[in-house]
């Protein structure tokens, strides 16, 4: 008997079907077999797909026709590498054909009402693609709530699946699970809703016998009496005999399209490995003879072509329903017992078309966000290293950067020649009130700040050695008549000779390799001076004011006499800080997922690209609050870096950053396939936005095309402006201030229409 694939649904065409006539009616309108497609569960047509470079590519999939009627299983057989996966990925709408078409369940995967992917198809992948920090009963509510189903349900629907597939207790691990345990688990994921259309790739590896033939037995029954139907694959060949149809493949092609008893009968063998080699060998020679012709009764140009058969001549036999009507002559069954699943369905294409169009009306459903933010919370809370990361490294961050940047080093060697007064033991002694004696000694009691050690040396080559040597950081040397030259020069102001003028200066040489060492040297010298002289003066009942160079340092307008470097980086080190902490854990998110499969079953299970972005800006939110919360609490509170301005912006623009950074790690993790590759851009992108976004050294001092690029960096103007807020104390309405709120805000717009760009390319280049 044919069902004709050009039939109209009209009554006379089931009466057609019913007499077991081929049809000679409006065959070639493109309506009808439009029609007809729509009415089988899946129906390919001259389906090619390729991997790789238009240049050298890998075609997987070569002119493939495949019928599967619906309240039917289909047994998908090939070997290794044949593109089984590849068509079940194309079918569930996860893989874009690039030329041909698929209808699944009425529609075309992917297109809006179609149902496909979503909730009309359960889809187990060949990896085992769960989340190994969740325990079974949590993996079905996540799958159960993507579904639109309520827990009551998915809770009954655990009990069942937990019988009948033989699972441990639902409170076990899935990481902790034995292999077949978690296929075991991902097949229950698969029933977890009972879809109309279960695609299946291997199920039944890793399972033990017995529990592969319940699995049989469970796919017939629903097949049978609740009109489902089932898509599998498997390389246990002989077990497909319990499918209703089976697709033999081969290099891309359909071998053969007919039933197991069919099959065995045409060819002549006792298994269906024997048919499967018969056929290899036949397409092998016609190969290499010729490329197989359209022939005869399947050409697709005659009436007489069998509906079902295919449109390319490489699938040999006959068609599914006639498969299906020697299954059911095998059966005892004659044409008027046959069960209506099989007939052709002219009730609508869509049974229940209102609730699938319904999610289109909102953007998500309560379910799915439910299911999404949760398991992103679960599977960081289960993972302590993650969460070490999460809180930990901030903290540890922000305390580093406090105690080991800013500070003054100390601690540094000077190696002291005094030929002006004979040292003993390191005892330089000299008069505290009006004496011109022994005024090295006390110009070098005010030198005695911490950060410096003297050491004397009993001459000038031996200290010009140790500095030299690296023992010092630099050398002083006061001639023999430094203390009388000093007082001539004094009393004789400008009239002192050259000789007095350069016997009264003390002799410098500093190790410079080290700027900030040597400049912090320098400056300290130069201040114990001026405090030296303006303290003589003191003494002396002169005004000690003459002692210093006539400029007078008035009270900072921002900031304090003494800024420390600690000051100046703390902003752009708060807003690294929250910005990469961001984009180290959302580049990998995505990554991970898709890795493991996950994203796939997710997609398949109808969650779009934006609602897993949503879900993750959800999540990354608290995580970003509690980071932030953290640094400023340590910045801020333990290390007393000031905050002059609101400390409300302060946070505002912190999180916003915060946001710039997750979005960023977004763009990262849907561009990259690689968790490796995340990482390194991830890496590569931190060291230059350090540099060039005025953390450490102000743009002012790059070279002007350099700070143009670097001015509109993600990080530049907003550490200006958190820099303007802790230092001045500036507002909103200030444009250093409010132009770090709107880069920062202009940023994350462009990072996530970037990141969902991208996911969608993708989404239509596989
Ligand atoms: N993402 C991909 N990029 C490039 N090539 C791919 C990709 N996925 C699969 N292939 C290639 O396509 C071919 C078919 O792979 P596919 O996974 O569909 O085979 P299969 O029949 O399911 O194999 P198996 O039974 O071993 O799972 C293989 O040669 C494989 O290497």
């Amino acid at each position: 008997m044919y069902i004709a694939e050009n039939s109209p649904p009209s009554p006379a065409g089931d009466e057609k079907q019913k007499m077991g006539a081929e049809f000679t009616d409006t065959a070639g309108s493109d309506e009808t077999t439009m029609w007809s497609k729509r009415q089988q569960a899946v129906c390919v047509r001259a389906a090619c797909k390729q991997y790789g470079s238009t240049k050298q590519p890998n075609h997987v999939l070569s002119n493939l026709n495949m019928t599967c009627a619906k309240g039917t299983i289909y047994g998908l057989l090939g070997a290794s590498g044949c593109g089984k996966t590849t068509l079940l990925s194309c079918i569930v709408g996860r893989r874009k054909l690039n030329s041909g078409e698929i209808w699944v369940l009425g529609g075309k995967p992917g297109t809006k009402g179609s149902g496909v992917p979503g909730k009309r198809v359960g889809y187990m992948p060949q990896e085992i693609a769960l989340y190994g920090e969740f325990t079974i009963k949590e993996t079905m509510m996540y799958f159960g709530w993507i579904f639109g189903m309520k827990t009551s349900e998915i809770l009954e629907r655990l009990r069942f699946l937990l019988d009948f597939l033989d699972l441990p207790s639902e409170n076990r691990m899935v990481k902790n699970l034995s292999g077949g345990q978690s296929r075991r688990v991902s097949f229950a994921v698969a029933l977890m809703h009972d879809p109309e259309l279960l695609i299946l790739d291997e199920p039944t590896v890793g399972v033990d016998p017995l529990l592969r033939q319940s699995i049989w037995t469970h796919l017939v029954r629903i097949t049978g009496a609740a009109d489902k139907t089932v898509i599998i694959t498997t390389h246990y060949i002989e077990e497909a005999r319990q499918a209703h149809t089976i697709g033999l493949m081969r290099s891309g092609r359909l071998l053969a399209e007919q039933s197991p008893q069919a099959l065995l009968q045409m060819y002549n063998c006792i298994s269906l490995e024997d048919v499967f080699l018969k056929l290899s060998r036949t397409q092998g020679q016609s190969n290499q003879a010729a490329p197989l012709q359209v022939t005869g009764g399947l050409a697709r140009t005659t009436r007489e072509e069998a509906p079902y058969a295919s449109e390319d001549a490489s699938v040999k036999g006959l068609n599914f329903h006639q498969s299906k009507e020697v299954l059911l002559m095998e059966k005892g069954l004659s044409n008027g017992d046959i069960p209506s699943k099989i007939q052709p369905i002219i009730s609508p294409e869509c049974n229940d078309c209102g609730s699938y169009f319904k999610p289109l009306l909102n953007f998500t459903s309560r379910g799915k966000i439910k299911a999404l933010i949760q398991k992103n919370f679960l599977r960081m809370w289960r993972n302590i290293g993650m969460m070490l990361f999460i809180f930990g490294l901030p903290c540890m961050q922000v305390i580093l950067f406090c105690l080991a940047i800013g500070r003054d080093p100390y601690g540094l060697k000077l190696a002291i020649v005094n030929d002006d007064v004979n040292v003993m033991n390191g005892s330089c002694p000299y008069n505290k009130t009006c004496s011109m004696k022994n005024l090295s000694c006390r110009y070098l009691d005010h030198l005695r700040n911490q950060s410096i050690i003297k050491e004397y040396y009993p001459d000038h080559a031996s200290a010009l050695r140790a500095v030299r040597g690296g023992d010092a950081w630099g050398a002083l040397y006061f001639n023999e008549n430094y203390t009388d030259a000093l007082v001539a020069r004094l009393a004789l102001s400008d009239s002192a000779d050259d000789e007095t003028l350069s016997s009264s200066e003390v002799q410098v040489w500093l190790d410079m390799s080290n700027q900030q060492i040597g400049l912090m040297l320098n400056r300290d010298i130069q201040f114990s001076y001026r405090d030296f002289a303006k303290d003589l003066l003191r003494t002396c009942d002169y005004n000690p004011k003459a002692g210093d160079i006539p400029i007078e340092f008035m009270t900072p307008v921002f900031g304090s006499m003494n800024p420390s470097f600690t000051d100046f980086a703390a902003p752009g080190i708060i807003l690294t800080i929250v910005f990469f902490l961001a984009v180290a854990l959302t580049s990998s998110a995505l990554i991970v997922e898709r890795m493991e499969g996950l994203l796939d079953r997710s997609w398949v299970a109808g969650v779009s690209p934006g609602e897993i972005l949503f879900s993750h800006v959800v999540t990354q939110f608290v995580v970003m609050c509690g980071q932030t919360a953290l640094v400023l609490v340590f910045m801020l509170g333990v290390f007393g870096v000031k905050c002059n301005g609101s400390i409300v912006l302060v946070v505002v623009l912190t999180l916003l950053q915060g946001f710039c950074g997750m979005s960023f790690g977004f763009v990262i993790s849907a561009a990259c396939e690689l968790e490796r590759n995340a990482i390194q851009m991830a890496l590569g992108s931190f060291y230059p936005t350090l540099v060039l976004s005025g953390v450490i050294w102000p743009i002012e001092g790059m070279p002007w095309i350099l700070r143009g690029v670097a001015t509109w960096l993600p990080l530049t103007l907003a550490t200006n402006a958190l820099r303007s807020m802790l230092t001045r104390g500036w507002g909103l309405t200030n444009p250093d201030v409010y132009l770090g709120f709107l880069s920062t805000i202009v940023w994350i717009g462009l990072f996530l229409v970037f990141a969902i760009l991208i996911l969608k390319i993708k989404r239509n280049w596989q």
